[in-house]
């Protein structure tokens, strides 16, 4: 039997969790708020926003929001990034990745104060994380481990594959499954390869996974005969493909879930994977900013 990994049904019980301690932080005059900046009209990321301010409102975190025309320029940004950087409400401050191509988002993510950095993009953030001393740790990631951790798969000893180099998921996560276990910073004691475009022997790395992560953004890429029997597999793709229905697309993965799924220990499925799992970690992130400031 496979176990599958409930990312929606976890997000919930994390949500519950937070929103006692937003409670509790109420109670001693700490407010937590969260600010988000969306440049342009792509319509995922509009979907993403608007369930990162939902979910806020439902737990009890203020949450304030720059919805920009894709026409912004990079100083009106940085002004809007400037402000909330000042602003005592606001805890939590990120901007919605991709920005419109004329916009330098390592600019961005470079202005934004490390102390409200609840993405943590910033390169001294990620470099904590690095070094095994997160002030905060990167939402993606940080779900994925939640996932795996709190499903009681073990990671000590394990050989994880990650699909992917990107700088929000595959190279942080990388840091995390590799970091020591020691207690309460999610290291994971994990043996990591990192694969990508130039990695020659792929497919024979996939197979040597316990645990294979994909996030390299290919619908379906990760095929029956890539895994290895018992793996536990990650599916951190969200892929918009055409479909005859009323939205005119469907979700898939990178990983190719009816082909996969009956060879694994675990697998996420898409959608309700590792997506609500993200949004549930950036409001841990900002409940813990507020806890410090
Ligand atoms: N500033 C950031 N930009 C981006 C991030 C990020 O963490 N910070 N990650 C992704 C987008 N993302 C959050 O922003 C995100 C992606 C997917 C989901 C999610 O819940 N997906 C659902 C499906 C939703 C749909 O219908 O499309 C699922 O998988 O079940 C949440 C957040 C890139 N940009």
């Amino acid at each position: 039997m496979t176990t599958l990994l409930d990312g929606k049904t976890l997000s919930k019980t994390i949500q519950s969790e937070l929103a006692e301690e937003v409670k509790v932080l109420k109670d001693q005059g700490i407010q937590p708020g969260l600010a988000v900046i969306l440049v342009g009209d792509d319509p995922a990321s509009q979907v993403y926003v608007g369930s990162k301010r939902k979910t806020c409102e439902k737990l009890g975190i203020l949450s304030k929001a720059s919805i920009l025309p894709a026409s912004t320029s990079q100083d009106e940004l940085m002004a809007i990034v400037d402000q909330y950087n000042s602003d005592p409400e606001i805890h939590g401050i990120l901007c919605q990745l991709p920005l419109p191509a004329h916009l330098d988002e390592q600019q961005v993510i470079e202005a934004i104060a490390p102390s409200k950095d609840v993405d943590c993009f910033h390169p001294e953030n990620v470099g904590r994380v690095l070094i095994g001393m997160p002030r905060f740790l990167p939402c993606t990631p940080h779900g994925i481990v939640q996932l795996i951790k709190r499903t009681g798969i073990e990671t000590t000893g394990k050989h994880t594959v990650i699909l992917g180099r990107s700088d929000i998921v595959g190279k942080p996560l990388a840091a995390m499954m590799l970091q020591k276990d020691s207690g309460e910073n999610m290291g994971c004691n994990s043996t990591v390869t990192v694969c990508h475009s130039a990695t020659k022997n792929l497919e024979e790395l996939c197979r040597e996974a316990d645990i294979l992560v994909a996030a390299i953004g290919k619908p379906e890429f990760v095929k029956g005969h890539m895994v290895k029997e018992g793996a536990v597999v990650i599916d951190v793709g969200i892929n918009r493909i055409d479909a005859d229905n009323e939205k005119g697309y469907r979700l898939v993965g990178d990983v190719d879930f009816e082909e996969v799924k009956p060879r694994c220990q675990a697998i996420t499925p898409v959608p309700g994977g590792v997506g609500p799992m993200t949004i549930a970690m950036l409001m841990y992130n900002t409940v813990s900013s507020a806890r410090l400031s």
